[in-house]
């Protein structure tokens, strides 16, 4: 049977990278999927904003909607202050089966929880099946379609605290229009705009940050 594009990604890495080092699996996906084939990943450039975010809040728990093969998992948790966690929420198993093994290459499997299933089942069980109180950081980088009704999500489950801060790739290309108009309406967040471009690409892409107001 040929093997996924997700697959070869993470032979790349298993034959490229330093294990146990995160930086190394995070250059190493960048390597391969400017230089033979184009993927999902948040990459470079806007990962340098990921990293400027996680670093200002500096996140006792954090979360990721959308791990896809990993990358942002082992981006953002490669940054994380001893005891902290990010829990990563994936639906697609077979992402979510390359994802894991990416992490556990990395070495941040310690800090890291996997969660795969649909975002709308899992938000509902964060506080009592993940011991979860608030969350200090939520990256959203899955279907873009579940931007907003996962943020109103985010707020009936009592999830967000005064200074939770919400940063959402692709808000451009493919683009979250409803999520944008949301968060830059609501009195509840402040918002602020993040030019970017896709990953690998020239095209034209932006991160939000939404900044929880309580
Ligand atoms: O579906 C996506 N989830 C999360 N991130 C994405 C992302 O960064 C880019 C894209 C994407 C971009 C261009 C294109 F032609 C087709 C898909 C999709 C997702
Ligand atoms: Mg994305």
């Amino acid at each position: 049977m040929n093997q996924s594009k997700e697959q070869r990604i993470l032979n790349f890495v298993l034959q490229n990278a330093v294990r146990g080092d995160p930086c190394s699996v995070v250059d190493t996906i960048d390597k391969y999927c400017s230089q033979k084939e184009w993927a999902m990943n948040v990459g470079n450039e806007k990962g340098e904003i990921l990293d400027k975010t996680v670093e200002e809040v500096n996140p006792s728990v954090a979360l990721e909607l959308g791990t896809y093969c990993g990358y942002s998992a082992v981006r953002i948790s490669r940054l994380l202050k001893a005891g902290a966690r990010l829990l990563t929420v994936e639906f697609n198993p077979e992402f979510a089966a390359i994802a894991k093994q990416m992490i556990e290459f990395a070495g941040v499997q310690d800090k890291v929880k996997l969660l795969e299933g649909p975002s709308e089942e899992i938000i509902p069980q964060l506080k009592k099946k993940y011991e979860v109180d608030t969350l200090d950081f939520v990256f959203l980088d899955h279907w873009k379609d579940r931007y907003r009704p996962d943020t109103i999500l985010l707020q009936e489950c009592n999830l967000l605290r005064k200074g939770s801060v919400l940063l959402a790739d692709n808000v451009i290309f493919p683009g979250a229009p409803d999520f944008l108009d949301y968060v830059r309406k609501s009195p509840h967040f402040q918002c602020t705009y993040y030019p970017s471009h896709l990953e690998y690409m020239q095209v034209e892409d932006a991160m939000e940050k939404a900044v929880f107001l309580g």
